[in-house]
């Protein structure tokens, strides 16, 4: 199981997070990884923690303000990143196009989705995984391995039926270890989470309680 902890625009201290996280991970041996804001991305990585961004556009080099391009956030240490997240929604054609501009950058992909269907039709772009996120869960306390057990089974069969080469990865609400574990015996391969460790008073322990479900 890969942790993949977003960071959001939560008021955390980034670089304490990814610290933490690189050192759970080392002695874990669980593969656990960082998405903060971009403009953090290149110290965030030079702790030694997987770094991920939380979006790239579609855009290569060019006339586009604003634009956070994949070879930038590569270029600066990512080694992959989001695309679609629940809160940072995309047009099909754009997360299409990111897909593709993060491949251009070697970068790892993870196209989100609120539903099963929306996986299907994530996968069938080519990402590296997926995740499913019940937007109604996300924030809350309460794991999507518990409150909707069926959602990740049907995103695991919805991508598995488009490319079995996808992962299926799930989030909302995960915050234990036992959350972690349930995901696991539902077929996912992965975890998206948030607040459970940027908003956590001990995000070592937090990370560490983690890891004890893989
Ligand atoms: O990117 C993370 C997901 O939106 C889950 O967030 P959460 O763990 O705070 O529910």
């Amino acid at each position: 199981m890969f942790i993949l902890v977003n960071l959001k625009a939560y008021p955390c201290d980034p670089i304490d997070v990814a610290t933490a996280a690189r050192d759970v991970a080392e002695a874990s041996g669980a593969r656990i990884a960082i998405s903060p804001q971009a403009a953090d991305v290149a110290r965030v990585a030079e702790t030694g923690v997987e770094t991920w961004a939380q979006h790239v556009s579609p855009n290569a080099h060019g006339s586009h303000t604003g634009s956070t391009l994949a070879e930038a956030v590569a270029d600066n240490g990512a080694e992959g990143t989001l695309i679609n997240h629940s809160e940072n929604r995309l047009k099909l054609a754009d997360v299409d196009g990111s897909v593709r501009a993060a491949e251009r950058a070697n970068l790892e992909t993870i196209v989100c989705a609120n539903n099963p269907a929306q996986v299907g039709a994530a996968a069938a772009l080519g990402p590296d995984a997926v995740a499913v996120e019940p937007p109604e869960l996300i924030g809350g306390d309460v794991s999507v391995s518990t409150a909707d057990p069926g959602i990740v089974e049907d995103a695991v069969a919805a991508a598995e039926a488009v490319d079995p080469a996808v992962d299926v990865f799930c989030g909302a609400g995960v915050s234990t270890g036992d959350d972690v574990a349930a995901a696991g015996d539902l077929g996912a391969s992965g975890i998206l989470l948030a607040s459970g460790v940027a908003k956590a008073d001990d995000p070592r322990a937090a990370l560490e309680d983690l890891v004890g479900g893989i």
